[in-house]
């Protein structure tokens, strides 16, 4: 999985078209959305992370964690984001990780709103520019271990 974080005055975006042929169903009110004062997460879910999506799941979410406690960010923006590896997971397996990355932050009570998945969509994003506004991670499942 690769991550690129953001800490930003704010994220909104707009659907614009279907990028797959079966996208996450949405309401009305997913189709536009914003937030402020936010750490916004671009994920790429990628090949390796389906040998052990719970893992991924739990080292994502410490990540996120730590630098939402670094920068004191209010909120999380979970952002589906297909442009940061070449070696993607299935849209299923990674609908299923973003999913539970947001289920899990929210468990921790952290405000999340999770962009909606499978789709084109304009974006604006102000990024505060401070030392650690602009951060990436990468996060694979150990070798072999299962649980
Ligand atoms: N910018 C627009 C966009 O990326 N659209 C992507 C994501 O919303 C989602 N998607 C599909 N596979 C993945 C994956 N492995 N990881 C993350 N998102 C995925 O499906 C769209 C087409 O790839």
């Amino acid at each position: 999985m690769r991550m690129l974080l953001i800490h930003s005055d704010y994220l909104e975006y707009e659907v614009k078209d279907k990028a797959l042929k079966n996208p996450e169903p949405i309401s009305d009110e997913r189709k536009k959305d914003r937030l402020d004062e936010v750490l916004a997460v671009f994920i790429s879910v990628e090949k390796v992370d389906e040998s052990n999506p719970e893992e991924v799941v739990e080292k994502a979410v410490a990540e996120i964690e730590d630098v939402v406690k670094q920068v004191k960010a209010e909120r999380v923006f979970v952002y589906p984001f297909a442009h940061l590896s070449s070696e993607l997971a299935s849209p299923s397996v990674a609908l299923e990780i973003l999913q539970k990355i947001e289920e899990k932050l929210k468990e921790k009570g952290y405000e999340v709103k999770r962009a909606p998945f499978g789709y084109y969509k304009a974006f604006k994003l102000s990024c505060k520019g401070h030392p650690l506004a602009e951060l990436s991670r990468t996060i694979v499942p150990e070798e072999g271990v299962s649980k």
